[in-house]
């Protein structure tokens, strides 16, 4: 398996805080890549550096060999590197089906001034859009909850609108933030098919970062674990599972919830 990403050399200091530190990593195509570590280890800056949401102090992540670090978060999203939130940016006045019809407006082919107008590309867009948003939805099992309010959905079903939206953009790789949070154990076991299934069938590399050490255990290929902004491992789940460096940063953390 080539790499499709690679993050090289990354360091990301806020003042005197250095939250990454010269992290290095490559991303396989079509890989499911977990992101752990204790509180504050550096998780989320790693991710918002990946989709340049942040810049890096020094080092660069590189997408198909293109440096993508500190270009636009929208250009990087256009690229095929698309984050989903934790507390998701969903419109919660619209339906299912209309957040994932406006998340499509990412990779419209109309201008702007197209859609003010209602120009024959703008109205060819709405229409595909329409038809995008409901297989995509039937793909991910939503087609029941489609006219539902965002607003009126269990977290179960929120947390697969997040999905929904992302894959509204046709991305290369996802990089889920804790798409495991608050989910019982049904709803994390559907969550991991869900997902597994984006990467199968839809041929999408997946980053996650996550909390919940069985999902992780169950779903990744790799692990990548930091702590305190250093990488201190990198292996398969039963190689970090039997990891040392890894069990230690666990034990010494006031993070309880390793389930490891
Ligand atoms: N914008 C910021 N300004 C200053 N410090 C920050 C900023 N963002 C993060 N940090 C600090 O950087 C370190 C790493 O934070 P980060 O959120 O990346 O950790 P994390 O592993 O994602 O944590 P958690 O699991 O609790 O979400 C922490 O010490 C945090 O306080």
């Amino acid at each position: 398996m080539s790499a499709l990403l690679q993050v090289k050399n990354v360091t990301k200091k806020y003042g005197g805080l250095t939250a990454n530190n010269d992290i290095n990593f490559d991303v396989s195509e079509n890989e499911i890549l977990s992101v752990i570590g204790p509180n504050g280890a550096g998780k989320s800056t790693l991710f918002k550096m990946i989709s340049s949401f942040t810049p890096t102090t020094t080092g660069e992540v590189l997408y198909r060999g293109e440096r993508i670090s500190n270009l636009k978060p929208h250009i990087v999203a256009r690229k095929g590197i698309v984050r989903t939130f934790q507390e998701t940016t969903i419109f919660k006045s619209m339906t299912v089906r209309e957040s994932v019809v406006v998340a499509q407006h990412l990779r419209a082919k109309a201008s702007l001034a197209g859609y003010f107008w209602g120009s024959k590309t703008a109205r060819e867009d709405v229409t595909a859009f329409g038809q995008y948003a409901d297989e995509l939805l039937d793909f991910l099992g939503m087609s029941a909850i489609s006219n539902e309010l965002a607003s009126n959905l269990p977290q179960g079903n929120l947390r697969a609108l997040g999905i929904a939206i992302g894959l509204a953009t046709d991305p290369k790789v996802l990089l889920l933030d804790e798409p495991f949070a608050g989910m019982n154990h049904d709803e994390t076991m559907n969550m991991v098919d869900l997902v597994r299934s984006v990467r199968d069938e839809r041929g999408v590399t997946i980053m996650l970062v996550e909390h919940d050490m069985p999902a992780v255990m169950t779903i990744s290929d790799r692990i990548v674990v930091l702590n305190f902004g250093e990488k201190i491992a990198e292996g398969t789940p039963s190689e970090i599972q039997n990891n040392e460096k890894v069990i230690e940063a666990y034990l010494g953390s006031v993070d309880d919830e390793i389930g490891m």
